[in-house]
């Protein structure tokens, strides 16, 4: 493909560098673009070729059905449909390493409400949001990167992207009080966030929940052997993340997030009504259309090593609209920082080596360019 993966989603560490890398807001490269011809202000996002180098034909792409998985059928008593999408998602999860959930647990006021949340945080002036940047002064030391608000880093890859954001990192919901308190520091509007966002991590847990039970069947592992790691008394994460990436005078040579693989466990996503996710598939990159209802669902790399490589973790990316601002809602499940990635035991014979060495799961976000 000529693509460069990138495999890095979240730096491990490094304030030093998360201060280093500022760059003009993307509400003041807009503004400029509004009053000026004179594009090279783009030239810090711009990828080194044309995306659509990358990109074959929409005719000469393979005949393909994105993978849908009916959720409803989890708890059916008809044991045929039951282990038909146990069959589906095991194969979803191994062929694609992606699917789509319809039908599934998480309520629709629910995702309206943080979808909401997220079009108003976006919509205010650069300096309100500003005040909503991680501080790393209070916070020494941690992890910079995608906590609280974002819109100016370059995150390690190749080019800028076209990209803010908004989330919190750490287990599951504390620190967005402190988000909320920052962003309506006057209001009930700061305790109906809260409560919002720990009512929706915890449904997307119990949605994680389903979906790790399932594959683990699949496999014929233990019933628990992923999910366990996201029991009430685990400190695994649930952490959130809007993404917001605003229309692009070009979007043909901008990205709003580069390719690369989650480092997680599994990554649910709302997208809203605007498509931008794309996923890698035999050398062909697929935009997965936006379906009213329905949840993406990618699969990371703490999966594909515990399962010794036969979930894959696959490569995506966002592409940004010319006309239309994009929302959506990441949600990551990873399990506790101390977590080893040790694959199951029946995953490994002949003819099937161990893939990688046991080591606790954070590793997976150490920066790694290819
Ligand atoms: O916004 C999206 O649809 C995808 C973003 C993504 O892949 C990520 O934030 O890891
Ligand atoms: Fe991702």
């Amino acid at each position: 493909m000529g693509q460069k993966e990138i495999s890095v989603a979240v730096p491990a560490d490094s304030a030093a560098q998360g201060q280093s890398m500022q760059f003009p807001h993307l509400d003041e490269t807009l503004e400029i673009l509004k009053t000026s011809d004179n594009r090279s202000i783009l030239d810090r996002y711009k990828w080194e070729t044309s995306l659509r180098d990358g990109m074959q034909e929409a005719g000469s792409k393979p005949a393909f059905v994105f993978p849908v998985m009916d959720m409803k059928h989890q708890s059916s008593q008809d044991h045929a449909l039951r282990e038909r999408l146990v069959k589906d998602i095991g194969l979803a999860a191994e062929e694609w390493g992606f699917f789509l959930v319809k039908n599934h647990t998480i309520p629709r006021d629910l995702i309206d409400k943080m979808m909401s949340y997220g079009h108003n945080f976006f919509s205010l002036p650069k300096e309100k949001k500003e005040e909503a940047v991680f501080n790393l002064t209070v916070h020494p030391g941690k992890n910079p990167y995608y906590q609280g608000y974002g819109g100016r880093f370059q995150h390690l890859q190749e080019k800028v992207p076209w990209l803010e954001h908004l989330g919190e990192l750490e287990h599951p919901v504390s620190g967005v009080k402190n988000l909320a308190s920052i962003l309506w520091p006057e209001s009930n509007e700061s305790a109906s966030f809260c409560e919002a966002v720990k009512t929706f991590s915890e449904a997307i847990r119990q949605l994680g929940i389903q979906i790790f039970e399932l594959l683990a069947e699949h496999l014929k592992l233990e019933r628990d052997f992923f999910s366990k790691h996201f029991a009430e008394d685990k400190a695994y994460q649930t952490n959130w993340r809007f993404n917001h990436y605003p229309p692009c005078p070009a979007p043909d040579f901008v990205l709003g997030l580069g390719p690369h693989t989650d480092p997680n466990a599994l990554t649910i996503i709302v997208q809203g009504d605007v498509a931008g996710y794309q996923l890698l598939k035999n050398d062909f990159w697929f935009q997965v259309e936006p379906v009213p209802d329905t949840l993406l669902v990618n699969i990371g790399t703490a999966l594909q090593t515990w399962t010794n490589g036969r979930f894959s973790s696959v490569l995506h990316r966002a592409v940004v609209n010319e006309k239309k601002a994009r929302l959506s809602i990441l949600n990551f499940l990873s399990p506790a920082k101390d977590t080893p990635l040790e694959p199951h035991p029946s995953l490994i014979d002949a003819e099937h080596p161990r893939k990688s060495d046991s080591r606790d799961w954070t590793h997976l976000f150490q920066p790694k360019l290819s």
